[in-house]
């Protein structure tokens, strides 16, 4: 049988088979794994073959295949030494939510995030919310964040959670896919959840409380189905992606605006830094690209801490 993995305690699986049912599993014997080291072997997302073997009087799945993944999100142990933990795989897209303050999100933070997401091949919508509470100013600002990530072709909406204005696009974007919401504390993604799926309790909310109390700290990302044939892989703990190892020359190309004219560079192996007859250099002189991008990607490849922070 072919199903997807819901939810991942270690050693047994929780895997929806085709025909709707749940069924516990676990992992026999020899299992080819996919790619990179983890500790996990298989995780929330993973499309895997498994088979009914009766253990007693009940029925247990033993997983003996696990298919291709499009793509995966990861989480670095510093205390166990750097080791890699798979958080999700199969991610149709990431919902990033965005507040211009309550909490304040910088747009260096935006494109780090949009960086990454490009890395792991996540599509990622950004949502501009609590527009409700924005004046006239703040509300200019946000309409030009939008018009310039829509350039760049990420889809945007502006949205407000707390009095669900919006929220149906949102669940359009969801119908039949998978996707995860990130962002900030505070900017309204338990809000927006519960917009969506009134009386679905995330474990978001539990969990830190649970932390708070010193208990459980390890925390497992879990699948739900959504009433109007959407999924939704939430993290509890986890606000964002783990940081993906990327080469200097590696990170422009992530930047899909610079990505496209980088050929029009004098030097194949362009930084887009100090070299003569830089494309994206001279875009940026002619303000085709933003100024915000630019920054945020030197950032990036000087690794210098955000010294210069805009909202
Ligand atoms: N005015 C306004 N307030 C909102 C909106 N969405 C969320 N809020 C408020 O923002 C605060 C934080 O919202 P949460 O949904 O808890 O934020 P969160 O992102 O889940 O936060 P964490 O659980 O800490 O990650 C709450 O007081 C919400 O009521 C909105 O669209 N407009
Ligand atoms: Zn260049």
């Amino acid at each position: 049988m072919k199903g997807t993995v819901y939810k991942s305690t270690g050693s047994w699986y929780t895997v929806k088979a085709e025909d709707g049912l749940f069924h516990e599993c676990r992992i026999k014997g020899k299992f080819r794994t996919q790619g990179i080291k983890s500790t996990n072997p298989i995780a929330v997302g993973d499309q895997v073959t498994f088979s009914l073997e009766n253990i007693g009087d009940e029925a247990v799945g033993v997983i003996s295949e696990i298919g291709e993944r499009k793509n995966y999100i990861i989480r670095k142990s510093v205390k166990l030494s750097k080791q890699t933990h798979i958080i999700a795989t199969n991610l149709d897209q990431v919902f990033l939510l965005v507040t211009l303050n309550n909490p304040t999100t910088f747009t260096s933070f935006i494109d780090r995030f949009l960086v990454t997401a490009e890395a792991y091949d996540i599509p990622v919508v950004l949502l501009f919310n609590k527009m409700d509470v924005y004046d006239d100013d703040e509300t200019v600002e946000v309409s030009y964040l939008v018009n310039l990530y829509r350039q760049i072709g990420y889809t945007c909406l502006e949205i407000a959670a707390k009095e669900g204005k919006n929220v149906d696009q949102v669940k359009n974007l969801m119908i039949d896919r998978t996707s995860m919401f990130a962002g900030h504390s505070g900017v309204g993604k338990s809000t927006l959840v519960n917009a969506l799926e009134p009386g679905l309790h995330l474990k978001t909310a539990e969990i830190s409380e649970q932390h708070l109390q010193g208990q459980h700290t390890t925390t497992f990302a879990e699948m739900y189905d959504l009433s109007f044939g959407a999924r939704i892989i939430d993290t509890p703990g986890i606000k964002g992606f783990g940081i993906v190892d990327m080469e200097p020359d590696e990170i422009g190309d992530y930047f899909p605006e610079f990505f496209e004219l980088k050929s029009e560079c004098k030097f194949n192996n362009c930084l887009h830094m100090d070299e003569p007859k830089c494309a994206i250099k001279e875009a940026l002189e002619n303000n085709e690209i933003a100024w915000s991008r630019y920054r945020s990607y030197v950032q990036m490849i000087t690794g210098e801490e955000d010294t210069y922070r805009e909202r």
